[in-house]
């Protein structure tokens, strides 16, 4: 097994300053639990924060300090304000209102992110001093979510994995966030991004595809040379745990009392954290209302609400806790009597032991978050439930709710239906309660936490290795370049030599590149050829009067030198376009924003000003609908960037590499450099020895890589300094 250098913000242990004692207390949670064994045999490093030390004696801190470093631990400490601006700031007043759609919360002004950039920077340093070669990095949530790209930055072989432990938003949520662009990156330093449903997968690759313009192709993005998996990787519990607490003695004699305290009642359960997102009020409400329209449950119902207090220092969180005080005091003071009230409010935690015990005593559980990334409790509470019984009412918009689906869900913000799923829960039958809770268990003690992190490490570390190695730079390119006697240059235009523009007659040349190409037909021994899918009469307006060779349409016509009269490759039929110009334009009218071009023996559905999105769900539809029609047809069907185009089958770039190639004195370097699927048939064709360069993000079996026209035109500068 690898070494593993976990990183999280919160190591699995906590130190508890008490008037003059120190204690090293282990964090329960499913987190620590699921990954204190791996950590353990991996014999690596687990990177995070210990809490407060800085109250601490010289001599109490060396002490504890032995301990860490016996367990591994590496501690990173905050200060005060960082505290205040990393975690509390920018992580939970911003991130983490953000993720669960709650853009209201966000303060108006980002103030603290230079913090938290700051500290991931910590973060990313000290793990980076951990490392050796042959380990595997895991991070850890919302707090560190620009540690991968940090740590690809100082080590660029390693494996990473990143886990989102909360929900990822919808890309129109996400692209609300001034550093949307900044976080995004950060994540794609990994190698496996891992969320807990595949909508969040959904949602994280929308976002990558409106805000950085990249495609996921199934599981993988490519970003910088190298490839990116995301996948969905639902976290569990440790069920077996739970389940033996469940039927310890102890445990069963604190539900028999819990029970005889309830006497003649049943017990609604909740346990959350206090925050916004576990929907405490709108749960309290349905309780109510189930009280207020069924008078019969009035006297009879004991709803234990814990509420573990959580993040005290940001403001929300008070308010939140006024407000649920509040409601309970309202309820009670309508539904209480001298005897009872009906709901039991705990505003404190309690260890696993008691949270065994009262799932296990209760009938009906309350999970409702309005938003949760998985929900962990309610896994607990199944796998609490060795006897089959009880039944769970959960929120269909916790992470859980995918994969926990023998338990009654509800929308958590329709109270009405929310207290009719209480009520169901109440009167539903022991038959169908054990067969819901068996299938429950089973679901939960076999994704339990152990399957999650050998689910995820087996993903990562069965991932071909990086080799960086193989991708290689401009620079590179450029030496390879310098060094050959004679060059001939095939280069692509849009997106290669010139950025995208939203419509085709705007991406015309600029003077810095007509005096670029100038010099470069000028260098000695240097052929230079322009290989385009643009209409002809483009090409020869822009370049007619440079010597050098155009080739329009994707190579369907060509001209060597100017003057020359444009040559029309021979048996290509365009008989088809008038039958596929319909579709295309129906599509142009159907997604605003989208148009057609007409060339002599193509056409292209251009969809740049579309909502991405949309935009690449209707590309999809286009292209199978063009497919499906002219399947016997010599036609083919490119997917381009942002562009769909069909044109004459037969017609590609690779056939003007061997019309150039022909001419060319043996030992002449042919280069290649394009950056969408059209220009990947100029490096298919390539005679050996011959160089290809990838402008761009894309999947390629280009060679070199260089970022788009910006880095491809210093390169070629730098060919014509020299
Ligand atoms: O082979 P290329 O030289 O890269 O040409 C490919 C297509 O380029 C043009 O469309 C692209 O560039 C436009 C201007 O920036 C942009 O508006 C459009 O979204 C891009 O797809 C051209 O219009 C097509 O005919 C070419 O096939
Ligand atoms: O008094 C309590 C209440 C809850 N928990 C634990 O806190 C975790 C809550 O995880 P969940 O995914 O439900 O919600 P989160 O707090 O992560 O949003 C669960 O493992 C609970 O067992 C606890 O230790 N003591
Ligand atoms: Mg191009």
């Amino acid at each position: 097994m690898p070494r593993l250098l976990l990183v999280s913000n919160r190591l699995p242990v906590t130190v508890k300053v008490e008037k003059d004692s120190v204690a090293v207390v282990r964090s329960a949670g499913g987190l620590a639990t699921g990954l204190r064994r791996p950590h353990e045999r991996s014999g690596g490093q687990w990177i995070g924060w210990p809490g407060d030390m800085s109250r601490l004696s010289e001599s109490q801190r060396t002490r504890v300090e032995e301990q860490f470093a016996e367990q591994r631990y590496v501690p990173i400490h905050l200060t005060a304000s960082e505290v205040s601006r990393y975690y509390e700031g920018y992580s939970n007043r911003v991130l983490w209102p953000l993720c669960h759609y709650m853009l209201d919360r966000i303060p108006r002004q980002d103030r603290d992110w230079e913090v938290y950039r700051k500290v991931n920077e910590r973060f990313a340093d000290l793990t980076a001093k951990q490392y050796q070669p042959g380990d595997t990095i895991w991070v850890h949530d919302y707090q560190l979510m620009l540690v991968p790209g940090m740590l690809r930055e100082r080590l660029p072989e390693a494996r990473i994995g990143y886990f989102h432990h909360i929900p990822f938003p919808s890309s129109e949520i996400f692209r609300t966030l001034p550093r949307r662009e900044a976080l995004l990156k950060g994540l794609l330093g990994a190698d496996l991004i891992g969320f807990h449903t595949v909508s969040y997968v959904r949602h994280f690759s929308g976002s990558l595809l409106r805000q950085l313009s990249l495609d996921t192709d199934v599981d993988s993005i490519m970003w910088q040379g190298r490839q990116v998996r995301v996948g969905a990787f639902p976290m569990g519990i440790d069920s077996d745990s739970f389940d033996s607490l469940a039927k310890e003695v102890s445990v069963l004699e604190e539900v028999a009392s819990l029970r005889r305290t309830a006497e003649g009642q049943r017990i609604l359960l909740g346990i959350d954290r206090l925050d916004y997102t576990k929907g405490i009020p709108r749960r309290l409400l349905a309780v109510q209302r189930l009280l207020e329209r069924e008078p019969a449950w009035r006297g009879r119902l004991r709803f234990i609400q814990v509420a573990v207090p959580s993040r005290t220092q940001v403001e929300a969180y008070a308010t939140y806790r006024e407000q649920v005080n509040e409601l309970v005091g309202r309820i009670n003071g309508q539904y209480g009597s001298v005897q009872n009230v009906p709901v039991h409010y705990l505003y404190r935690s309690f260890n696993e032991k008691q949270l065994a015990g009262l799932y296990r005593a209760a009938d009906v559980m309350l999970v409702t978050p309005v938003r949760d990334g998985m929900n962990l409790v309610a896994k607990e509470f199944c796998a609490s439930r060795p006897d089959e019984d009880g039944v769970l009412v959960l929120s269909e918009l916790a992470g859980a709710a995918d994969e926990l689906n023998k338990a009654l869900t509800v929308n958590p913000y329709d109270v009405e239906s929310t207290a009719d799923a209480i009520e169901q829960a109440l009167e539903m039958g022991e038959h169908e309660r054990r067969e819901r809770m068996r299938a429950l268990r089973a679901q939960v003690k076999a994704h339990d936490v152990h399957w999650w992190v050998s689910h995820f490490l087996g993903r990562l570390q069965g991932l071909p290795s990086v080799s960086v190695r193989d991708v290689k730079g401009g620079d590179e390119a450029l030496e390879v370049m310098k060094s050959a006697e004679r060059l001939s240059l095939m280069l692509d235009y849009d997106g290669t030599l010139v950025g995208f523009a939203p419509r085709p007659e705007l991406a015309a040349p600029d003077d810095a590149l007509r005096e670029l190409l100038a010099k470069l037909v000028a260098r000695p021994n240097t052929t230079v050829s322009v290989v385009s899918g643009r209409p002809k009469e483009t090409l020869e307006s822009w370049f007619g009067t440079l010597p050098m060779g155009l080739h329009a349409e994707h190579g369907l016509w060509s001209r060597s030198r100017p003057g020359d009269a444009w040559r029309m490759l021979d048996g290509v039929t365009a008989e088809w376009k008038d039958a596929a110009r319909p579709m295309l334009d129906e599509f142009a009218a159907r997604v605003p924003g989208s148009f057609v071009e007409e060339k002599s023996a193509s056409l292209a559905w251009h969809y740049r000003q579309v909502d991405p999105e949309f935009g690449a769900l209707q590309s999809r539809e286009l292209r199978l609908k063009l497919a499906e029609t002219f399947a016997r047809r010599p036609v083919d069907i490119l997917p381009g960037d942002k562009v769909v185009e069909v044109r004459p089958h037969g017609v590609n770039k690779g056939r003007v590499v061997d019309a150039v190639t022909r001419q060319l004195s043996p030992g002449t370097l042919v280069v290649a450099v394009g950056d969408d699927r059209t220009d990947e048939d100029m490096f298919a064709a390539m005679p050996e020895g011959g160089l290809t360069i990838h402008a761009g993000n894309k999947p390629s079996r280009a060679t070199y890589r260089v970022s788009g026209p910006e880095e491809v035109r210093k390169l070629l500068a730098a060919l014509v300094e020299t």
